[in-house]
């Protein structure tokens, strides 16, 4: 569990529906080098796209040891633990957020499965729509990336699980993106949409695939290229191989370039800090407001400040100051809970702020809890006027790949119309970013996005 200090207990989540993030993904293949210092390494710089539990597989050939439980990663492992784990030519990582499957310790990841003469791990970030076809007797217990595991263990039959994963692939629908290895070699795979981030970079002394960009910078590794919807690529001591299981139907995540992922990494080629602070400019031209100042909500809905203050002329100020000790608000599992973290997590400026009109800006509504809590920190500490900026259209549906915004009767624009909105949450005005500005932000095509959790049109039935 989340405390109000937004550190994690050892205790599983309750089991209750709540907001939830993506999960982040991380394979070294780089012989004689300290393979699972750098997974730890690359791990951190993901720890945003997952807090639920952490783990570590590493190979040296012969097998695997595998190091996971609850939490945080920097509480999961230590220096003792990671030399444990050492030496070893291979490394699989996972942060995660559960979005199937009990949240016990047996769905942390990465998963180790086999079968006759294979022993394979795997780490998974998305969520799998069509597990009843998949599986006779689908396990409820079980993550879907489990049961992946289990299906391509039975698949693989005496067969490598290069050759496994490219006859089972096909058959899976929904999200996913992997980093899977054997003794031998790493492996990678996207489903064909792309909805999740999936990236290979160089080592100086070998490869890593992370799930995004901003790992390979911690890493000192270099952007090779993104891994393409529908491939399937394997690493060894023969060099790279790549082959299509499927042909691609791009729908990147949308919401990735909002929220999910980090500022300073690039997505489908786009800077996600240029894509924010654009969503910022557009809502200033298509939402423009007489104020005095604009203040950003902490931390994605900064860069959107940045863009709505150039555009508009309204000076940028740092009204809000966030507690770094606390993680994300949205994560937290219940109404009195997101409450205790965002009294802890944010607090205004009041010299910065007293007496003056200010815009402020936030990359998405979702219950409306941040912005209900942040309209009153800014009345209290004598703002004249709060007007609330939104740089991404109302989420008004649920999201079926490895995001678990909400139930869709919790999302606040769900049963509202912008004004109820506006009036629940206390501002003086609120107004959101159009589907068309948002989506050209990106820098993709609108047929190329995956919008569902905005439009309910989703890229599998
Ligand atoms: O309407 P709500 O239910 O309050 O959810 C929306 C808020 O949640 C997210 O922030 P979060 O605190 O999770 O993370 P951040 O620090 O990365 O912005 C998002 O950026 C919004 O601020
Ligand atoms: N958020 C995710 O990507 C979760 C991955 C997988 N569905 C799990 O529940 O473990
Ligand atoms: S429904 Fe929303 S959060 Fe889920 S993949 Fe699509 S755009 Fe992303
Ligand atoms: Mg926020």
């Amino acid at each position: 569990m989340v405390r109000g200090d937004g550190q994690l207990t050892h205790e599983p989540w309750a089991d209750d529906p709540r907001p939830r993030d993506a999960c982040g993904l991380i394979g070294i293949w780089a012989p004689g080098t300290d393979v699972s210092s750098l997974a730890y390494a690359g791990l951190v710089a993901l720890q945003h796209r997952g807090h639920e539990g952490a783990g570590i597989a590493v190979g040296d050939g012969n097998g695997f040891v595998v190091y996971k439980d609850l939490g945080l990663v920097g509480q999961v492992f230590d220096e003792r633990i990671l030399d444990s784990l050492s030496p070893g030519h291979v490394a699989v990582g996972h942060c995660r957020y559960g979005t199937s499957g009990k949240p016990r310790w047996e769905n942390v990841q990465p998963v180790m499965a086999g079968s006759e003469g294979l022993t394979f791990v795997l780490a998974h970030n998305g969520n799998i729509v069509n597990l009843a076809e998949l599986n006779e007797e689908p396990d409820r217990d079980s993550s879907d990336s489990h049961q992946l595991a289990v299906l391509l263990a039975r698949t693989a039959a005496g067969r490598s699980i290069f050759d496994a994963a490219q006859a089972v692939l096909p058959r899976v629908r929904g999200g996913f993106s992997l980093v899977f290895a054997d003794e031998h070699g790493l492996c990678a795979a996207r489903d064909v949409h792309g909805l999740r981030p999936l990236a290979l970079g160089r080592l100086p002394e070998g490869w890593v695939i992370a799930s995004e960009t901003a790992a390979f910078d911690t890493l000192g590794a270099t952007w090779e290229r993104d891994v393409e919807p529908g491939e399937l690529l394997r690493i060894d001591s023969g060099g790279i191989s790549s082959t299509r299981f499927a042909a691609q139907q791009r729908a990147a995540c949308v919401f990735e370039f909002i929220y999910l992922a980090r500022p300073d990494s690039v997505l489908s080629g786009r800077q996600v800090y240029e894509a924010r602070v654009d969503m910022g400019r557009r809502l200033a031209r298509r939402h423009p407001v007489e104020a005095d100042l604009v203040i950003g909500i902490p931390a994605s809905g900064e860069p959107a400040s940045i863009g709505y203050a150039e555009e508009s002329g309204i000076p940028w100020a740092w009204g809000l100051v966030r507690n770094e000790f606390v993680g994300r608000a949205f994560i937290e599992p219940d109404d009195a809970n997101r409450h205790t973290a965002l009294r802890v997590k944010l607090s205004a400026i009041r010299d910065v702020v007293r007496g003056k009109r200010v815009v402020m800006v936030d990359d998405s509504i979702v219950r409306g809890t941040t912005q209900r809590r942040l309209v009153r920190i800014l009345r209290e500490a004598a703002a004249l006027e709060v007007h609330v900026r939104v740089s991404s259209p109302p989420i008004t549906w649920p999201c079926f790949y490895g995001v678990d915004i909400a139930e869709r009767t919790e999302l606040i624009s769900a049963g509202l119309a912008v004004d109820d909105v506006r009036r629940s949450i206390g501002a003086d005005s609120l107004a959101y970013s159009l589907l068309d500005d948002m989506a050209a932000c990106t820098g993709q095509e609108m047929a190329d996005l995956c919008t569902g959790c905005f439009t309910g049109r989703y890229p599998t039935s």
